[in-house]
């Protein structure tokens, strides 16, 4: 069991976690990322990248998170691997325990643990991730261009995700289980009255149909749960929109989550209901969920801790020369 201590300790190493920690490293607050049973978070899981600013050509996910930790231990940031399991958060410095029993104190803590997709747990679903099954119409849309693509889901993002699939797709069809949507009013208002939006009610999916070779999803096996009986819609794109599990079970009762169990943030910035206390990424947006959002609000968090950590140091100076 050993004790791990620096001014700046981060928790995950996903896009949020690793520009904090270059942020971090740069203005000397020698960070110690301790990244978790997924080192280089969500993009590790996806291949061809096309919209973070800086490439021309299409780069590979996990490249890219390779480069960014690469560039963190460049600059000086520390990587543990290990999965907090406790975290006490009542003093300064922060103490979290890791699965091992190591302990990581840090005068500033960075949470950027992330959200994962909720999927529907189908195994055709997970044979097809990346082969025509998708959780993210934002990232993936633009890869199913003028193809026919569906939605699952009935709440505000799956008629998002819908409504911004139209801008690649004349054919997106909604499948809800429901006779009717969660989505806000306003949202299903504009799904409805759009041309190339169809909805399907009372339809679960039940297989993602795997055209074979190198085909990818081909259509979808519909079960009618009213009736019973069996459809298929021919589909190339399907997107799982049933919602976000944000990692947050470990700071419930030790930080303010909001309704859905994301960290809440002061708007505008990373700090959260406790002082020294910064979250960032897709931990804290339940709106954009992307690498370059990630990394925008994990450099907001590293400037924000090293702006508390310049504040309290003075105050302590201060105090000391009384
Ligand atoms: C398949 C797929 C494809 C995607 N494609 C794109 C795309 O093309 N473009 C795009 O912009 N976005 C894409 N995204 C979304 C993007 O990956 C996320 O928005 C982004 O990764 C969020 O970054 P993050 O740093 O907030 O969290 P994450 O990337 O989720 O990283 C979370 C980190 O926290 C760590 N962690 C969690 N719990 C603990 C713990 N208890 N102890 C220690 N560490 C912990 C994890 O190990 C991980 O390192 C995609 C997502 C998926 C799933």
């Amino acid at each position: 069991m050993t004790t791990h201590t620096t001014r700046m300790l981060i928790l995950g190493s996903g896009p949020a976690g690793l520009s904090a920690a270059i942020y971090g490293a740069r203005a000397g607050m020698q960070p110690i990322v301790v990244q978790g049973i997924q080192p280089g978070g969500q993009l590790t899981t996806t291949t061809d990248v096309e919209n973070y600013p800086g490439f021309a050509d299409v780069i590979q996910g996990p490249w890219l998170m390779e480069q960014m930790q690469k560039q963190a231990e460049h600059v000086g940031a520390r990587m543990m691997w290990d999965t907090i399991t406790e975290v006490d958060l009542t003093n300064r410095p922060f103490r979290l325990i890791g699965d091992g029993g190591d302990i990581y104190e840090g005068e500033v803590l960075v949470i950027a643990t992330g959200a994962q997709a909720k999927w529907l747990g189908l195994d055709s679903e997970e044979a097809m991730k990346g082969k025509g099954v998708s959780a993210c119409a934002t990232c993936d849309g633009f890869f199913y261009r003028g193809k026919k693509v569906a939605v699952i889901g009935g709440g505000n993002t799956a008629v998002e995700e819908a409504l911004y699939l139209t801008n690649h797709s004349d054919d997106v069809t909604l499948i809800h289980r429901r006779d009717s949507l969660r989505a806000e009013r306003i949202l299903q208002e504009r799904l409805f009255a759009h041309p190339n939006v169809k909805v399907l009610w009372n339809k679960e999916v039940r297989e993602f149909v795997d055209g074979g070779g190198n085909a990818g999803l081909v259509a979808l096996d519909l079960l009618d749960t009213v009736t019973g009986e069996h459809s298929r819609l021919d589909v190339e794109g399907g997107f799982v929109a049933i919602g976000h599990h944000p990692a947050t079970e470990l700071f419930r009762g030790h930080l303010e989550l909001d309704s859905d169990g994301y960290i809440a943030v002061e708007t505008g910035s990373t700090r959260t209901s406790v002082p020294g206390v910064f979250a960032c990424g897709d931990v804290a947006d339940k709106v954009y969920r992307q690498a370059v959002t990630a990394a925008g609000t994990g450099c907001m968090a590293a400037l924000d801790a090293e702006r508390f950590l310049a504040a309290a140091e003075f105050e302590e100076l201060a105090k000391a020369a009384e």
